[in-house]
């Protein structure tokens, strides 16, 4: 084995790291990491308070559990191989925090059962250690087009949901050699994989799990990896220190971080993670309809392997280009990426929305570390750019600029998005919209994940002075003669219009909620000082859409844990509830109604007795506050869970 795999274990030397070839030797270069230096206020009052994190990356479920993403921009500034700091981060609750020396994997159901430490799965005595680049994405990527078509059960992600770094750590199937198994059998025909037990709210074990086929396991081809390294250096928590399996090709929710015990048995994972997440069911099924005719539970819905994606970095979101500048040509670029080790073969833009195709110039910095591995597998995204004369752009029937990439297994990505319960997988063709207004032209990507503003959202059409920022030139100024790939004949193809997202009418009832008690004076109208009272275990209460919320006896069965809820404890909490929940969830709300929020006026005219001073003193107070905010952003999570994410600004 050693001979032809030589141990590659991640070390970085003069700035590169080796990588695990059989045929010759290559490395890749690594990127300045750009970890930050201090807890971001965000975190102050969560579990996870002691993670470092960028503060750059956008926190798509408010301040806890943190799920996050880099704005477009840093994704692409950040280059081929993305640090960890600016890596997607998908945590179902809080981090647990783990040792180097103390952790261990537990593996059962084998011939010869064992307790691992780290130091010896990272010796090389369980199975040569491997170095690969491999691109990571969550299923959820591009979820927000969905939500903004039909609310999913799933949070919004922007088009950021990707990061591309190389893992080093043990193959899998070496592991499983080591312990005994080395073909599957009747006893033996799935392996699982488990996170720390009580870490999460769901589940019978409260962890995180699910099982692959073991021949997906075995296959040396398929580069399943329990890795310890991210770009040469020790996981970090929020990416599963000390240990986590790696699937290339595979969604991200497959991937165990803080791997803590491993078996293989006859059936496949009973985890609770492993049915009521990473599916995508037909797109007449909701919630309810999954669960009363049991198709979480239908084997061929599981997803494991991505499929084809692709999306545009350039021209950015609210960039533009003014008339007196016109340049010759403009940028157009964005990545690409496909599942199963097949590889991208071409990316194409169309500026007829989706006519013709024009194929454009891409990057697969993965061919040659392909070769020199002696595989036909490809795990690596592919960047790709063109540039665009301008006058196409400024003829007013060039309404958008598409993208779309083709796999070497001919796959291509659909004209429409389809909608599912999950929302994930979500890959239709990629639109930029273009406008022409005060002799300038702008562009505006369709979603742009937890920010605000995009032609499929409320704030569609909107061109948002602050963050507006200059469109890039073409490199040579000279656009290529680019192949049209496709011309379509047929029916005119409508580009796809702005959809606006229902947003849930404000709920209006005078009884108190299922599952709470109020009082007549509560459902009378319940004022904001009484709210702010109640922010703890013992009683917590929130405010959506002016309606006054008991969470309290929902704490413990809350999918997103006690301290989402927690955090909005006292607070008013409209976006942040918004942002994350489906059509069944806001049903379940109205179970914990316990009175309306009085408006302002109606609690002034209350207290009469109050003087002017006083009354004055609180507006001034609240002025200066929201210039603070306004200012500064939000750095703690205590201060108000509306908008808590929408303010940090790096646009992508
Ligand atoms: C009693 C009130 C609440 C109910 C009934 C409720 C219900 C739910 C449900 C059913 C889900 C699963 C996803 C879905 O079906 O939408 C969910 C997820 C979530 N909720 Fe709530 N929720 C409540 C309050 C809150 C509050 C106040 C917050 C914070 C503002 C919050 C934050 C979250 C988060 C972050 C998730 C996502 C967890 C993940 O997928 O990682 N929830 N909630």
């Amino acid at each position: 084995m050693a001979e032809i795999e030589p141990m590659r274990d991640g070390k970085i030397v003069d700035g590169k790291i080796a990588l695990s070839t059989s045929l010759w030797d290559t490395s890749l270069e690594m990127p300045p990491r750009q970890d930050a230096s201090e807890v971001d206020g965000r975190d102050a009052n969560t579990p996870d308070k002691w993670i470092k994190r960028h503060p750059e990356m956008l926190r798509n479920t408010g301040a806890h559990p943190f799920n996050s993403e880099p704005p477009l921009k840093r994704l692409q500034e950040a280059g081929w191989i993305t640090p960890p700091s600016l890596h997607v981060v998908r945590n179902h609750g809080a981090v647990p925090q783990l040792s180097w020396s103390e952790h261990q994997l537990k593996i059962t159901g084998v011939p010869k059962p064992v307790n691992l430490s780290m130091e010896q799965i990272a010796s090389g005595e369980w199975g040569t250690i491997v170095s690969i680049p491999v691109t990571f994405i969550c299923a959820g990527n591009r979820r927000k087009e969905q939500n903004m078509t039909k609310k999913t059960v799933g949070f919004d992600w922007g088009a950021g949901a990707v990061g591309n770094s190389v893992w080093t750590g043990v193959r899998l199937c070496d592991l499983l050699a080591a312990v005994g198994i080395t073909r599957p059998s009747k006893e033996h025909r799935f392996v699982h994989f488990e996170g720390p037990l009580g870490e999460l709210p769901q589940g019978k074990t409260g962890s995180y799990g699910t099982s692959i086929d073991l021949g997906w396991a075995l296959d040396r081809e398929r580069d399943v990896l329990l890795a310890f390294k991210q770009n040469g250096e020790l996981l970090t928590p929020d990416h599963g220190f000390p240990l986590r399996t790696l699937l290339p090709g595979c969604i991200g929710g497959r991937m165990i971080k803080w791997l803590t015990s491993m078996w293989v048995s006859d059936k496949p994972s009973e985890n609770h993670y492993h049915y009521f997440d990473n599916r995508v069911l037909p797109p007449h099924v909701d919630a309810d309809l999954a669960c009363a005719e049991g198709w979480w539970y239908k084997p061929e819905y599981i997803i494991n392997h991505m499929n084809i994606n692709s999306a545009m970095f350039e021209p950015r979101h609210n960039s533009f280009v003014k008339e007196v500048s016109f340049p010759k040509t403009l940028k157009v670029s964005g990545y690409a990426y496909t599942g199963g080790g097949h590889k991208i073969i071409r990316a194409e833009i169309s500026l007829d929305s989706g006519k013709s195709w024009e194929i454009t110039e891409l990057s697969r910095p993965e061919d040659e570390i392909a070769e020199a591995r002696g595989t036909d597998k490809h795990w690596c995204w592919a960047w790709w750019e063109t540039e665009v004369d301008m006058s196409r752009l400024l003829d007013s029937s060039c309404e958008e600029i598409c993208c779309r990439a083709w796999d070497s297994n001919q796959n291509c990505q659909p004209v429409q998005l389809t909608w599912t319960v999950m929302g994930m997988l979500n890959n239709p063709i990629y639109r930029i919209k273009i406008h022409r207004e005060n002799n300038m032209l702008w562009f505006e990507h369709p979603t742009q994940g937890s920010m605000p503003g995009g032609w499929m959202t409320d704030q569609a059409g909107q061109f948002n002075e602050n963050f507006a920022v200059e469109a890039t030139p073409g490199k040579s100024g000279v656009a290529p003669l680019r192949p049209v790939a496709a011309v379509w004949k047929g029916a005119k193809i409508d580009s796809v219009s702005a959809a606006s997202p229902s947003s849930q009418d404000a709920f209006k009832t005078t009884k108190a909620g299922k599952l709470v008690q109020s009082t007549d004076e509560w459902l009378s109208g319940i004022s904001m000082e009484e709210v702010k009272k109640h922010d703890n275990e013992t009683s917590c209460w929130f405010v959506v859409k002016g309606n006054v919320y008991d969470g309290t006896p929902y704490l413990q069965d809350h999918p997103g844990g006690a301290s989402s809820i927690l955090l909005a404890g006292g607070l008013e909490a409209t976006e942040d509830f918004e942002a994350v929940h489906s059509t069944r969830a806001w049903e379940m709300l109205k179970d914990y109604y316990i009175g309306p929020l009085k408006s302002q006026k109606a609690q002034t005219l209350a207290r009469p007795g109050q003087d002017l001073v006083k009354l004055l003193s609180i507006f001034a107070s609240l002025g200066l506050c929201l210039v603070f905010w306004v200012r500064f952003g939000r750095s703690s999570s205590r201060e108000p869970a509306t908008s808590a994410f929408r303010d940090n600004c790096g646009q992508p």
